[in-house]
């Protein structure tokens, strides 16, 4: 007997293990810590003679008295070596509570793994599975333990090679005073139940196995108690009634599940009602069997195929949900660079601040649907967007075409630069004296739907001028233009003349130096808040003058 070493975690079970040296008889294992606990386990890690090694504590709520007819069970379970039974290490005897110690098994309970789907259990799985418990049970009826009698989805463990073991037999006396569950007793046979029977029997093993059966098919718990409308003493209650209302679990599954029909036959007949109708382990065994004559038989071999096939099913997904995702990101990048200009938008993105900047000389036009308020008046509210979604089109299209940025619109006005943000030298007056020619062409062909008479025509004007560019706004961030320029601008606008462009002297400057252009001097203007300014009329520009881009395009 040897000490415990370390003072246990957990209130609960350390009393037990802390009020006296605690040790496992008939093993040379020392208790070390405990890891976590259950209502009826406690776990902890031992030592034994070579490695830490993880164990399960079942605890009982009896004494034990050591006789002769005692010790020779647990010398005999000891010696139990069956791969489809949990392995029996010792009991530990001087804790003021009695503890059975048993194996770790690392997948936890049959139950666990259905109420974690912790894998998808197929035909396959489920047979291999029912296939070891019939094993381990067939091992007990035949021994002098004769029937398991607590035969459950919670005392079906599985280790990480997914063996099942069954444990928690062999103690039966032990459970005389043990304390159950209304829940626990689910899974116990009517006759067994009438009775208050807590010791069991080989029908009643059976019957429990056609329960636990029924968990695994339809991948639910004990009666599938939480989605039933009874609860597990109305259960228990219809259970020891019996008769033709007597309940049994469902057993209808997943359509993705094929399972043998006489899987499902061979399930009903182990919770017949009459304990004599049911078929012993030996039948069940063969019947099982038969089932299964040309399958491959290595359910470790099934797992990888199962988790492979997963895996694989898993990577296409993945891979179908980043395509869509880049396509999701794809789109509000498009929406995103509509607002803002592209560099200002991948600055912003990556969490970067823009800061403003001076712009020297930059050209700013404006143009505005001449009469539009009184053409807008003979409208219907839908027929004045789609006319403005028309001139949109027609404009944006010319636009693409021109090494400008479009600042904004404000109902039928247009407001767009060049030079900015992004500079280009001195191209900016030639992009856009080609795009406001574009404008203005493209309108001499363009119809409102509902109004074929009707012409439309815009006033345009454009300068050139220096301006302060930056973000305002933290929700809704706008790349606005400021400066004085940007009135004169609009001011050649205003003072400009249905299907006619009106620059600034600057403006004028500008085309006469890069040539190609022909404008016309309109003489002085009084503009207001700036007073008398020279303007010019643009007229025309020789196709050697346009853009690089436009060129290209119209080629
Ligand atoms: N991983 C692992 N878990 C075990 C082992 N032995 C028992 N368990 C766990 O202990 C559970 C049974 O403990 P109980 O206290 O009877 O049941 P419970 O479901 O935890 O408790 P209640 O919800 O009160 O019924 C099993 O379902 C497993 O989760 C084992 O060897 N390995």
């Amino acid at each position: 007997m040897n000490k415990i070493t370390k003072r246990v975690k957990g209130e609960h079970s350390m009393r037990s293990i802390n009020s006296g040296p605690s040790t496992i008889s008939s093993t040379r294992s020392t208790m070390s810590s405990e890891i976590g606990e259950t209502r009826n386990y406690s776990f902890f890690t031992i030592r034994n003679d070579v490695e830490m090694e993880k164990i399960a504590a079942r605890k009982h709520n009896t004494r034990l008295l050591l006789d002769s007819k005692t010790c020779a069970t647990m010398r005999q379970m000891r010696l139990i070596d069956h791969g489809n039974l949990n392995k029996f290490i010792g009991m530990s005897l001087d804790a003021p509570q009695l503890l059975s110690v048993w194996k770790y098994c690392s997948r936890g309970s049959l139950a666990d793994v259905i109420r974690k789907a912790t894998i998808q259990m197929d035909g396959f799985f489920i047979y291999s599975l029912m296939k070891d418990i019939v094993n381990g049970l067939s091992w007990i009826h035949e021994s002098n333990f004769e029937f398991h009698g607590m035969l459950t989805s919670k005392t079906c463990l599985l280790n990480d090679r997914w063996q099942l073991k069954i444990t928690d037999f062999g103690l039966r006396e032990f459970r005389t005073r043990d304390q159950f569950h209304v829940m626990d007793r689910l899974w116990t046979a009517p006759e067994l139940l009438r009775n208050d029977d807590i010791m069991g029997s080989k029908e009643g093993d059976v019957y429990s196995l056609g329960i636990i059966s029924a968990e695994m098919i339809t991948r639910s718990s004990v009666f599938d108690i939480e989605n039933r409308k009874e609860d597990a003493e109305e259960l228990i209650y219809m259970l020891k009634k019996g008769g033709l209302q007597s309940p049994r679990p469902s057993l209808e599954h997943d359509e993705s599940l094929e399972i043998n029909p006489a899987y499902l036959h061979l399930v009903r007949d182990c919770w017949t009602e009459r304990p004599s109708e049911r078929p012993d382990i030996k039948q069940v065994a063969s019947q099982l069997r038969s089932m299964n004559s040309n399958r491959n038989d290595n359910l470790m071999d099934h797992v990888f195929n199962v988790l492979e096939s997963y895996a694989s099913t898993l990577e296409d997904e993945v891979a179908e949900r980043m395509k869509e995702l880049v396509e999701e990101k794809k789109k509000s990048d498009v929406l995103l660079y509509r607002m803002l200009p592209k560099q200002v938008a991948d600055k912003l993105k990556l969490g970067q601040t823009v800061e403003p900047e001076t712009f020297d000389v930059v050209t700013l036009f404006f143009s505005d649907v001449v009469s539009f308020t009184t053409l807008a008046g003979k409208c219907t509210p839908l027929q004045v967007v789609n006319l403005l979604n028309g001139l949109y089109t027609i404009f944006d299209s010319i636009i693409e075409r021109h090494d400008v940025y479009k600042v904004e619109t404000i109902g039928d006005g247009y407001f767009v630069a060049s030079g900015v943000p992004r500079r280009n030298g001195n191209e900016h007056t030639r992009n856009i004296a080609s795009m406001s020619l574009g404008f203005v062409s493209s309108l001499a062909d363009f119809r409102v739907p509902h109004m074929p008479a009707e012409r439309i025509k815009i006033r345009v004007g454009f300068h050139c001028g220096s301006v302060v560019a930056g973000v305002v706004g933290l929700t809704m961030p706008r790349y606005c233009l400021f400066g004085d320029a940007v009135n004169t601008a609009s001011r050649m606008e205003s003072n400009s003349k249905p299907g006619q462009i009106h620059i600034s002297n600057e403006a004028n400057e500008m085309l006469m130096s890069l040539r190609g252009f022909t404008t016309e001097p309109r003489g002085e203007v009084i503009v207001k808040g700036k007073g008398v300014m020279q303007t010019h009329w643009l007229l025309k520009m020789d196709e050697a003058a346009a853009p690089k881009n436009y060129k290209r395009e119209n080629d």
